[in-house]
């Protein structure tokens, strides 16, 4: 038999990054595409998030930085509720990066594009400079700055736009199917960069073998609802519960 430590024995559970509670969602033509959602991601920790086209990840990822805001229940970030009142606080803390690169550059310049976000937060030139640099050299564009963002590479774009949320250094990192379209070396690019990352991060993908070899925790969600949730070794060794919805290992 085991016996709970007395309360004053066991460590104080750090505060969460991330507390999503009941999160109900209907895009205005009625669809429900989130059915009462419960997720907690603690600081550092980095998380697949998988299911099937239609799943709702995207939905959900939506709700973090307040593109959507809850219908009922309710999405926190650093103990700061997502509502319309607290988004700058809430933006300042989440950076989320769409599929489509070209949803996210917009600038005459690679150099303009990752700046954007610095400028606005009304940091001096110097730091602004800096962390366009520091962001630039993070995701390997450094000597890229002048290049017109519609001359650079798919692969290349991708990491600019990850570059766009990195230069105004957010707690969490959202990013949405980041390998799609990559080939194998913007693959590997993008993997040992996500690994060197120190931010918490929650990426959606259908990429089975970047969730493998990237994130320790994993996310199933299927119809809205959160159908698995645990070590990701554990979930991909579990064909039939991949199967049921409708996932599979390479
Ligand atoms: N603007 C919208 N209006 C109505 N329904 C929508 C809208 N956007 C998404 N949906 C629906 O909500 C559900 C969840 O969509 P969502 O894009 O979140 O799924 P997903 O898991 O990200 O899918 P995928 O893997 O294909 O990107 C789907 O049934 C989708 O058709």
């Amino acid at each position: 038999m085991t016996l709970e430590a007395p309360a004053r024995d066991r460590a104080p559970a750090a505060a969460p990054l991330v507390l999503v509670e009941r999160l109900i969602f209907r895009y205005p033509n009625g669809h429900q595409a989130l059915h009462g959602i419960d997720l907690r991601i603690d600081p550092g920790e980095k998380l697949a998030l998988i299911g099937p086209n239609g799943a709702g990840k995207s939905t959900l990822m939506l709700h973090l930085n307040g593109i959507h805001l809850p219908a009922e229940g309710s999405v926190a970030i650093a103990g700061i509720p997502v509502t319309r009142q607290n988004l700058g606080r809430i933006r300042a803390l989440v950076g989320l990066v769409f599929q489509d690169p070209d949803d996210q550059l917009f600038s005459p310049t690679v150099y303009d594009d990752v700046a954007f976000g610095p400028i606005h937060m009304g940091l001096a030139r110097d730091e602004v400079e800096a962390r366009v640099a520091r962001a630039l050299e993070a995701v390997g564009l450094a000597g890229l700055e002048r290049r017109q963002p519609f001359h650079l590479s798919l692969g290349q774009r991708k990491r600019a736009a990850l570059a766009t949320v990195l230069s105004m250094s957010p707690q969490l990192l959202v990013l949405d199917e980041p390998s799609a379209g990559l080939d194998p070396r913007g693959r590997r690019e993008l993997i040992n960069l996500l690994r060197s990352l120190d931010q918490t991060l929650l990426v959606s993908t259908h990429d089975m073998r970047l969730v493998a070899e990237v994130f320790p925790r994993t996310v199933i969600l299927d119809e809205g609802r959160i159908v698995a949730d645990g070590p990701t070794p554990d979930l991909l060794a579990d064909a039939a519960l991949l199967e049921r919805h409708g996932l599979e290992m390479p």
